[in-house]
């Protein structure tokens, strides 16, 4: 059996909730699922049913309270120092670029900065600048500009770039088209597609877009209140959704899109 990238058993997280911080809220409550090398999870549900928590933990941005996760075999909860080289191996795009960019910084420095990091710039700093910016199709020609002298949807094209310049083998994507208009999107989700089928990256897609996640994942896991309560084929999930909470869930998704358009 091919082993998966990621494994995750039992998860669990908590936070402190309520005015007074004396109420538990289960943010992710008792989650096991696993994603084969180069297919893409998406991962559906309301706002507030854990969704964002789920993704930061993968990635130990947070520590669950209980559980296992195992990327490609070992169990990144269990490493201390050790997990470092694990960081640039799993990357993580967020709905707001804003925060992940230094305002101080152009764009050609932010783009090369991952790769400088992680020592992987070998001279051609100016070509390779070039290929990231032209892989999330926007010109060269702003590459001496700053965070602030680009549109929303430019910054957000910038993080996608840095994010797999250093060609991730696990991406967690939350939210990460939100900002985009539909050219935009389309032009994502081309881009997700690509590394799926020629680098084999694997991906858990977190969205509200059903477009996004029909024409990207494989399999959908459906969250609420912290459990996932469907989890199966992108088609059978979309197409004929067992449990009554995603029926409710796609149709009252559909009713909005068919309202915007
Ligand atoms: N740092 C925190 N402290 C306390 N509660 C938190 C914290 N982060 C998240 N929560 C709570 O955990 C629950 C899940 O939040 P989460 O952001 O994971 O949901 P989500 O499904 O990603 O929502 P959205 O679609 O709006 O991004 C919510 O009730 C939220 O208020």
């Amino acid at each position: 059996m091919i082993e998966p990238v990621i494994e995750v058993i039992n998860l669990k997280k908590d936070f402190q909730g309520g005015l007074f911080r004396n109420k538990k809220v289960s943010a992710v409550d008792g989650v096991s699922f696993r994603i084969k090398r180069g297919e893409a999870l998406g991962l559906l549900g309301e706002s507030g049913s854990g969704k964002s928590t789920l993704g930061r933990c993968l990635l130990r941005l947070i520590d669950p309270t209980a559980g296992e996760i195992y990327f490609k075999g070992k169990n990144i909860l269990a490493m201390n120092g050790d997990f470092r080289p694990f960081r640039k191996r799993m990357q993580i795009i967020f709905q707001d670029a804003d925060g992940a960019l230094n305002p101080r910084m152009t764009v050609k420095d932010l783009l090369l900065e991952p790769l400088k990091v992680h020592r992987q710039l070998n001279g051609r700093a100016q070509e390779t600048a070039a290929a990231l910016m032209a892989q999330v199709n926007l010109p060269a020609d702003l590459l001496g500009r700053y965070p602030n002298a680009l549109s929303g949807g430019q910054r957000q094209r910038i993080a996608i770039s840095r994010a797999i310049s250093i060609k991730p083998e696990f991406i967690v994507a939350d939210e990460a088209i939100a900002s985009l208009d539909l050219i935009g999107q389309a032009q994502v989700m081309a881009l997700f597609n690509r590394l799926k089928a020629e680098q084999q990256t694997t991906f858990l897609i977190i969205s509200h877009s059903l477009r996004f996640i029909r024409q990207t994942t494989d399999a959908v896991a459906v969250m609420f209140t912290g459990k996932l309560v469907e989890i199966g084929k992108t088609t059978d999930i979309l197409n004929h959704p067992a449990h009554p909470y995603t029926q409710a869930l796609l149709s009252s998704t559909n009713t909005k899109l068919e309202t915007q358009s």
